[in-house]
């Protein structure tokens, strides 16, 4: 194993997970959900805080990793998290429900967030995380560039689409998708972008003032 390899594999082992986390990532990975890793779960949790977001939007609730994430320190954040599976929903809700979330701190929203996010209120989210389809993400990329405010930020973790991002010869439409934003992110004067390589690679996106 190379060094660069036991610093990820140690950084994934490293942060302690709730007992409601555990087991909700125990059920996504039954279901065959794939949920943030544990190093992204714990950015995630730190990000609400340090940015001070109260409202979180998120794409692609799966069965609740990501949003028991967002939401682990930050008692006052509320989250908007949609997704389109209702087998998948109808699980994070119990999922939220056993981790002690009140309702009041939740909209669920079942369908596809392309057709949703164009009903939620512009600049009203502090943070947008994005992990649904990567094929899908230039749209929802856009959609939630109006949704987030001004000094917010939006976040796509699996960035590097398994690993194939870096390698030249992939050429599928998940790396596409996610190397288009990463070139498009990485032009932008209305963004400041940060790659950071844990998991599988996260994504960073502030929006800039103005
Ligand atoms: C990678 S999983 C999300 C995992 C979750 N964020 C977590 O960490 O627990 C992606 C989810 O996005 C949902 N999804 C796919 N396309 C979608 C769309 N267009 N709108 C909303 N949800 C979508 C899938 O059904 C799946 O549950």
């Amino acid at each position: 194993m190379s060094k660069l390899e036991r610093n990820w594999q140690y950084a994934e082992q490293y942060p302690g997970e709730t007992d409601a986390l555990v087991r909700a990532r125990r059920l996504s990975l039954e279901l065959g959900i794939e949920p943030v890793s544990r190093s992204i779960g714990a950015q995630l949790s730190a990000m609400t805080v340090l940015s001070r977001a109260r409202t979180v939007c998120e794409v692609g609730t799966g069965v609740g990793v990501s949003g028991l994430s967002l939401l682990r320190y930050a008692t006052d954040t509320t989250l908007t998290s949609i997704e389109l599976e209702p087998e998948h929903l109808r699980e994070a809700r119990t999922v939220f429900a056993d981790a002690g979330i009140p309702a009041s701190r939740l909209r669920l929203i079942e369908g596809d967030a392309r057709h949703v996010m164009p009903r939620l209120n512009l600049g009203a989210y502090d943070l947008v995380l994005l992990d649904a389809e990567p094929e899908q993400l230039l749209e929802f990329f856009e959609q939630a560039l109006g949704i987030v405010r001004p000094g917010g930020c939006i976040i796509v973790p699996g960035a590097f689409a398994h690993g194939r991002v870096p390698d030249p010869a992939a050429r599928d439409a998940a790396t596409l998708a996610c190397r288009d934003l990463l070139a498009l992110v990485a032009e932008s004067p209305a963004i400041a972008p940060v790659l950071s390589p844990a998991g599988d690679g996260v994504l960073t996106l502030v929006r800039l003032d103005g």
